[in-house]
């Protein structure tokens, strides 16, 4: 059966034409693509991406299942939550795209590699509750005692993600042979728990760590790193592209800090309802907005970004230069 263009229907077709043009470029405005797609930003993207890359045919993926595992899986993501939802999903996916096109990792990953970078991204925050691994860990939740308060969000999705494909016509991995099956199974988990902003420390230095070894041999160009260091080049890829806000066009950006303070705003209010401590910059009667901003770009994005764009440089530029600008302009806007 033929599916619409990009994997679902939209109320003005050439408009979305226009916007899905910009698929390959840092800056798609995924707001407008869910406004076109009635809230489908998730697999509008995703779909658009896997069928650009040929991974459908490349897998033998049957469009139909495809499709059927990205809208149930879109349909996990809850709408109510400000920021975690599907918007976030499809931002995070339509980044790594792009940072897998980067000309200093062409030819460096396989198929298997992209098929399930661009399958974590998408799921990375399924079924997200709106609260902090914290939150959950200090409440004694159940959550926190499934997972012994060990990444245990990260963990949630994963396993929400990976039950899914249980579902009758949602299984678009069936056609693999189970040796690739269980490959991508590890590398979506390595994935989605390299996510936890509890391992960006570790992160930050164990990439610098290969970007100097690699000075040192002389290699110039990233071709055929062994696994695990390709591994761990995924691995700080979604966690850039999971921090890639402050580097966007600056409208963008600030939708994206007017959703994310507005859901930590929420769980401040639940922690003064049930008298806890509330946490850092979730406290709506005090919070400092742009200030917190300068603070999260100088101390953790910025930083973050500076290995990444070393690796791959120069790549990265206008990305670090967006994120400069708007590093300026939230602390000239600070009162
Ligand atoms: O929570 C953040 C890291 N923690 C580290 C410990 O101190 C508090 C902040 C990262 N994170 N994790 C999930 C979502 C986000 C996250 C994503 C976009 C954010 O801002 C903007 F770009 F939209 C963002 O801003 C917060 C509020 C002010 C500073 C950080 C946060
Ligand atoms: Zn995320």
């Amino acid at each position: 059966i033929m599916h619409p263009k990009y994997g679902v229907d939209s109320n003005d077709p050439e408009h979305l034409d226009e916007i899905m043009a910009d698929i390959d470029k840092w800056g798609i405005d995924i707001f407008e693509i869910g406004q076109l797609t009635n809230n489908r930003p998730m697999t509008t993207v995703t779909y658009t991406i896997l069928a650009k890359r040929d991974l459908l045919r490349a897998f033998n993926i049957c469009s139909t299942t495809m499709l059927n595992y990205l809208m149930t899986a879109e349909d996990h993501y809850r709408p109510e939550v400000p920021y975690h939802n599907g918007y976030h999903a499809a931002d995070v996916t339509q980044s790594c795209h792009v940072l897998l096109s980067l000309p200093a990792l062409e030819n460096l990953f396989t198929d298997l590699e992209i098929l399930a970078t661009i399958f974590a991204s998408c799921i990375h925050d399924i079924d997200h509750p709106g609260f902090t691994n914290n939150y959950f860990i200090t409440t004694g939740s159940d959550l926190a005692l499934m997972y012994n308060d060990e990444s245990v969000l990260e963990n949630h999705h994963l396993a929400v993600a990976f039950k899914l494909l249980q579902q009758t016509d949602c299984d678009f991995l069936a056609s693999l042979p189970t040796k690739s099956r269980q490959i991508l199974r590890r590398i979506v988990i390595s994935l989605v728990l390299a996510t936890d902003m509890n391992k960006h420390m570790d992160h930050v230095a164990h990439l610098k760590t290969m970007v100097e070894a690699r000075k040192l041999s002389g290699a110039d160009i990233l071709s055929q790193e062994n696994y695990s260091d390709r591994l761990l080049i995924l691995q700080h890829m979604i966690h850039c592209a999971d921090l890639s806000n402050p580097t966007k066009p600056l409208p963008l950006y600030k939708k994206w800090t007017d959703a994310i303070m507005e859901e930590f705003f929420r769980q401040g209010d639940a922690e003064r309802e049930r008298e806890l401590d509330i946490s850092p910059m979730c406290d709506r009667l005090t919070a400092t907005v742009e200030k917190s901003q300068v603070g999260f770009i100088d101390y953790i994005v910025h930083p973050l970004w500076d290995t990444w764009a070393e690796l791959v440089e120069p790549g990265c530029r206008e990305i670090i230069e967006s994120l400069e600008y708007n590093r300026d302009w939230y602390y000239n806007a600070v009162p």
